[in-house]
């Protein structure tokens, strides 16, 4: 992942919230760079530019919902850690490997780049969710910021954010793939 500049429009809107430098530091319940992106609420918790673009990671606050539908990261490893909830992950590598799990509370899908995954939430969810720098911000650039605790309400980008949105940050959107499981 590439470094954006201090004045990408996906993290202007957030500057202050984290140090934007690998200094220590903690947040309160709440308090990161929050998002509603579609029905869950996106919390980005660390970003690259805290990591020298090593990792990012978030939190994802979700009611039962529709299929997040296919898509795969040609750059971007990902993963979920189920803190409370039930989510359905479907993975299919195109080859040999396509599970439907689904996760309950503790439990953990790894995605690498390229598989393609859709999930849906299940039951009212919290995933802790990390993955490879700057990707994190892939959220701001489709979700609306947002001063929420909690998901309310729904966020549904124009089609022309989605397609820029997957241009920057390496992600195909296949709405079309059918998972064998
Ligand atoms: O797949 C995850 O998030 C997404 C949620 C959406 O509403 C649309 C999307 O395109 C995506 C996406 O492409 O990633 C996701 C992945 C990993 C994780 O820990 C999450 O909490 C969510």
């Amino acid at each position: 992942m590439t470094t954006f500049a201090a004045d990408d429009p996906d993290k202007v809107a957030f500057a202050g919230i984290l140090p934007a430098a690998p200094k220590p530091y903690v947040i309160g319940n709440g308090q990161g760079e929050k998002s509603l992106v579609f029905d869950q609420l996106f919390e980005i918790l660390v970003s690259g530019d805290e990591t020298d673009d090593q990792y990012g990671a978030w939190t994802m606050k979700a009611r039962q919902g529709d299929r997040i539908p296919a898509h795969t990261h040609l750059r971007t490893h990902e993963f979920f850690y189920v803190v409370d909830g039930e989510i359905s992950v479907w993975m299919d590598d195109q080859a040999e490997y396509h599970t439907k799990t689904t996760l309950t509370t503790g439990d953990f899908a790894f995605v690498p780049a390229n598989i393609v995954h859709a999930f849906k939430i299940e039951n009212t969810t919290t995933v802790f969710g990390a993955g490879t720098a700057g990707f994190e911000r892939f959220f701001h650039a489709i979700g609306q910021k947002t001063d929420l605790d909690q998901p309310q309400g729904v966020y549904v980008p124009d089609f022309s954010i989605m397609r820029a949105a997957g241009e920057k940050y390496a992600t195909v959107f296949m709405p079309e793939f059918r998972f064998r499981d």
